[in-house]
């Protein structure tokens, strides 16, 4: 079980995208995408969901080739999508309403209590804070029962402190809500705090320039803290490729 992306390869409007990326993200991990500005990371996410199509390569995921919009992943883009006038449990609910499924309203409130939202759910998404909006946000990607997540900047426009506060909290979820994670991400220090396997990509066109693993025996901010070589490491790699220096 696992996504493999084999020579990868994206033009669009005559504008090279992507150029051979290729990478194998197995079931069960956390890894996050890091790239300078504008190097491709969206679009590639875009490319699993289906949006776009590859120019070269292919992409497989357990087994079967993605060739147009599937079901195998569950996306939540850079903005929030949430529909404006629905409540919290209506947007969480979308993709069940949507395909007309029962939905357990026991389950429901256990998952907005461990989401801190249980006494938000009659709130419209302008009631909330920006924190709510994105755990509404992304409880309602994880409704979606697909084995994979797909997570664009999920915090990347939250203050530094709720911010680390949604770390943390994302850290502390049961290992039963986990899934396999794609996450995109501006901030080197939030993918050595959340990933398996963090994945740098080059500038546009984007391939991968280093793949690194992070299995620590806790994951907290004390290690996190001593993870500042690693920091400046990939500080540097993304820097050598970036157009502003
Ligand atoms: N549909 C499209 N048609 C043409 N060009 C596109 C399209 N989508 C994205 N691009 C271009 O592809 C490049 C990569 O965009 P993308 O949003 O994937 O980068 P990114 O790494 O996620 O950027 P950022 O870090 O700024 O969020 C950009 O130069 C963008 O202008």
């Amino acid at each position: 079980m696992a996504i493999t992306l084999e020579h990868v390869g994206l033009t669009l409007d005559d504008l090279e995208i992507l150029n051979d990326v290729t990478a194998t993200i197995n079931a069960g991990s956390f890894v996050s995408l890091i790239a300078p500005s504008g190097a491709g990371k969206s679009t590639l996410l875009k490319i699993l969901t289906g949006l776009l199509p590859i120019s070269t390569g292919s992409v497989v995921v357990d087994g079967q080739p993605i060739t147009g919009l599937n079901t195998t992943f569950s996306y939540l883009p850079q903005e929030d999508m949430l529909l404006p006038w629905l409540n919290v449990d209506q947007n969480i609910t979308l993709y069940q309403r949507i395909n007309h499924q029962a939905v357990d309203q026991d389950h429901v409130t256990d998952l907005l209590t461990l989401f801190g939202l249980v006494a938000y759910r009659h709130f419209l998404p302008r009631q909330l804070s920006g924190g709510m909006r994105q755990r509404v946000a992304l409880l309602r990607t994880m409704m979606n029962p697909a084995n994979y997540l797909l997570l664009d900047e999920p915090f990347g426009a939250l203050d530094a402190m709720t911010r680390g506060l949604m770390q943390d909290w994302l850290l502390s979820l049961p290992t039963a809500l986990k899934r396999t994670t794609v996450l995109v991400t501006h901030d080197i220090e939030e993918a050595i705090y959340l990933s398996d396997r963090i994945l740098v990509l080059s500038a546009r066109p984007a391939h991968v320039v280093q793949d690194i693993s992070l299995t620590p025996a806790t994951r907290d901010r004390e290690w996190l803290a001593t993870q500042a070589p690693l920091k400046t490491e990939i500080y540097q790699l993304l820097r050598e490729d970036s157009d502003v220096k």
